[in-house]
Parts: C-alpha cells; structure tokens; sequence
C-alpha cells in the first residue's frame, strides 16, 4: 500500500526545532595561492518545514554553505545544528549517521543507479539504513514518496527510459524516503531545458507542505529564489541579504 500525503504529514515532526541553524560559522580552505575564506560569521536558522533559496555570484560561497549544512564539511569554527542534535562533539561515524538519516540530497546529475528500476534506486538509502530486512516495507515507503511526489508511475522503469525532469523526480523520492528534517539541492535543474528546470523547482518547493521536511536550494534564477520562502544572498561567503 502506498504512503499517503496525509501519512507522509503525519510523519515525525521537527516542527519543535529548526531543521538546521548554524551559528556565527566560519570555513576558511587552503587554496593554492594562500588561503580563501568561504564563509565568514555566518548566522543561518533554516525554519522545519519551510524553503530557504541560497544566491550569490560564482565564488560566494553557495556551495560551501550546502556541504556545511550535509555535514560533509566541518567548518573552520562556529556551531551547526541538524534537526535539533549539536554536532560539534561527533565523530566521524556519529556525523554520518546524522546525515544519512536526518538530511537528503538531490545532485544536480541526479546519481541514479541506471541498472535499477525507479522503485529500488528510492528504496536504496531504506536499505543502507535498515539492511534487507524490511524489503515489504522499503518498498511500500518508496512507492508512497514516489506517489508523492506525482512518479509512482515511474517506479518499475529505469533511469534511461525516463527524461531528465522524471529522473530529478525519481532522486528526490530518494532524498526523501528516510523522512529527512533537511533537504538540500545545489542547483538541482542547472543541466535541464527552461520547462523541466522549472518543474523540479515547483516539486522541491513543495517538499515543506508534502513531508514536512525544510528545504535548502542553490538556484541562480530569480523567479526560482522569489517561489520560495526565503532567500539568503551570500557575498564573498557572507550573508549580505536574508
Ligand atoms: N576545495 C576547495 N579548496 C580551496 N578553495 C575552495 C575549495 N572549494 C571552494 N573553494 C573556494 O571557496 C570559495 C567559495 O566557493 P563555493 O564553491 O562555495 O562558491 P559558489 O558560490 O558555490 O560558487 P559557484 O556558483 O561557482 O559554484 C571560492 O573562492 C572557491 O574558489
């Protein structure tokens, strides 16, 4: 049985914290010429289910910001929040428990395994969780996101036989089966014709209303920024507009 939007709604809440908050965050990253400072006392509470579009030139720092909220980078100092859990004291392993189950992301290449169907490329990160064990329900989960989300007709193809917008749909139902607080995509359509970039924009700004989840997007259109519900410009890695 497929997952319902009114269950996916009533899926566990963040609403009693920010899905993230970074406090006075500071990335400075050793470069050939001498060091470059990513991102300066950045201040940032990403509000649970809500859209957060991130903008800037080229170099301002958009991309520093996303892999600082995935927890794949640490910053130089400050403090970032996930869902509420600290992570300044974490380990290695504890951050990427964090992150494989509280913050999904959409790659702007998609990364879609092309020998599997649809259902299983969203069933995949149910099984690096979970294991084999729960395959019913991995797949009643992965269908009810794809359901969602408007694709569960997608689900037995494969990545090939699809255009690019339903491949983007399908790897946002993959972002999305573990019920993350964060979801982050740096811009998510950039290789995708105007109509189809602009589909995938409207799904992930749907995201806070379907799941729940916030919803962080690097996007360089401002009609895109203007849809969602707030937008941050960042300017030689610092805040400059939110
Ligand atoms: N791995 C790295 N080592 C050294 N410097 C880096 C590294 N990654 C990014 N930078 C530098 O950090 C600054 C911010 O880069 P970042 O990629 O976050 O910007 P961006 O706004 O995402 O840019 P773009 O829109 O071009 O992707 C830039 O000056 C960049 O050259």
């Amino acid at each position: 049985m497929a997952i319902s939007i009114e269950a996916a709604r009533s899926a566990p809440s963040v609403a009693s914290h920010q899905a993230a908050r970074l406090t006075a965050v500071d990335v400075v990253l050793s470069a050939p010429a001498g060091t470059v400072h990513a991102l300066r006392d950045v201040d940032l509470d990403v509000h649970a289910a809500s859209s957060l579009a991130v903008t800037g030139a080229s170099g301002s720092g958009k991309s520093t910001l996303l892999s600082v909220l995935a927890l794949v980078r640490r910053p130089t100092s400050g403090g970032v929040a996930v869902d509420g859990h600290e992570t300044s004291g974490l380990d290695r392993s504890e951050l990427v428990s964090l992150r494989s189950s509280r913050v999904g992301t959409v790659f702007q290449s998609f990364h879609l395994e092309g020998s599997l169907s649809a259902v299983q490329n969203v069933m995949l990160p149910w099984y690096f969780k979970h294991g084999r064990t729960a395959r019913r329900t991995a797949k009643e989960r992965a269908l009810g996101v794809l359901d969602l989300l408007g694709g569960v007709h997608l689900a037995d193809r494969r990545p090939t036989d699809m255009c690019e917008e339903d491949r983007q749909r399908v790897a946002i139902a993959r972002a999305l089966v573990l019920d993350p607080a964060l979801v982050l995509a740096d811009e998510p359509a950039t290789s995708l014709d105007r109509d189809a970039a602009d589909s995938v924009a409207e799904l992930l700004l749907a995201v806070p209303r379907l799941t729940g989840a916030a919803v962080v997007m690097v996007t360089a259109r401002s009609c895109v920024a203007a849809a969602a519900d707030r937008v941050v410009e960042l300017d030689s890695g610092r805040i400059v507009s939110a």
